[in-house]
């Protein structure tokens, strides 16, 4: 998928898909088989919780990796209030960095590494920011680290960069391949983040 060709979060075609609550639970991944990192951790375990259509891709996916290699999970669910900090965050940086641009080019360029807060999938539990690490817990090379945004990796956080080595781009196709098959759908922007398909449920 060229670079162009992504549907950003910030498009109106995003926010015009109907949002429908259905009742499904959160659930925590720790105690449900997974692997969850720490870095993003809070008092009350939110970020270790998503919806449980979405554990159970995380746990198929995770069947389909190859020995050795495990999922990581790093931040599930997002209060809306830190989503809005994610955003602000980001926005404020953008600004600083391009003083010249209006309010509408902020906020789309922001939407390609943060959701804005109202449209935000991380803020239903309903996406996951996800990576790989080996049989020692050691996560594998993937071009960049983990919430790398454009400007910090070049637009190297792109799935499909260019500016890759070849076992980086073996590794996203590894990840990519098994949460695609188990039913996640990847923003094209950042390679580790990934949302569910309940719109074609
Ligand atoms: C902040 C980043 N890891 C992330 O989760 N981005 C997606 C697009 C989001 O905020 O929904």
């Amino acid at each position: 998928m060229s670079a162009s060709s992504i549907v950003l979060m910030s498009d109106r075609r995003v926010a015009a898909i109907p949002v429908q609550e259905r009742g499904e639970v959160l659930l925590d991944a720790r105690v449900h088989g997974l692997m969850v990192d720490d870095r993003k951790q809070d008092a009350a375990g939110a970020w270790a919780h998503v919806r449980r259509g979405v554990l159970t891709r995380l746990q198929q996916a995770q069947a389909l990796l190859p020995g050795g290699v495990q999922l990581l999970f790093i931040e599930g669910y997002r209060p809306p209030s830190l989503q809005r900090r994610y955003f602000d965050e980001y926005s404020d940086e953008l600004a600083r960095a391009h003083p010249d641009w209006q309010a509408a080019e902020l906020r789309e360029a922001a939407s390609r590494f943060v959701s804005p807060p109202e449209i935000a999938p991380h803020s239903a539990g309903a996406a996951v920011d996800v990576t790989l690490v080996d049989h020692q817990g050691r996560e594998l090379d993937m071009g960049t680290r983990v919430n790398a945004s454009p400007e910090e990796s070049d637009g190297a956080c792109y799935t499909d960069a260019p500016n890759l080595s070849g076992r980086a781009r073996t590794n996203r196709a590894t990840l990519g391949g098994v949460l695609s098959t188990a039913g996640l759908i990847n923003y094209g922007t950042e390679w580790c983040s990934q949302s569910s398909s309940c719109v074609q449920e």
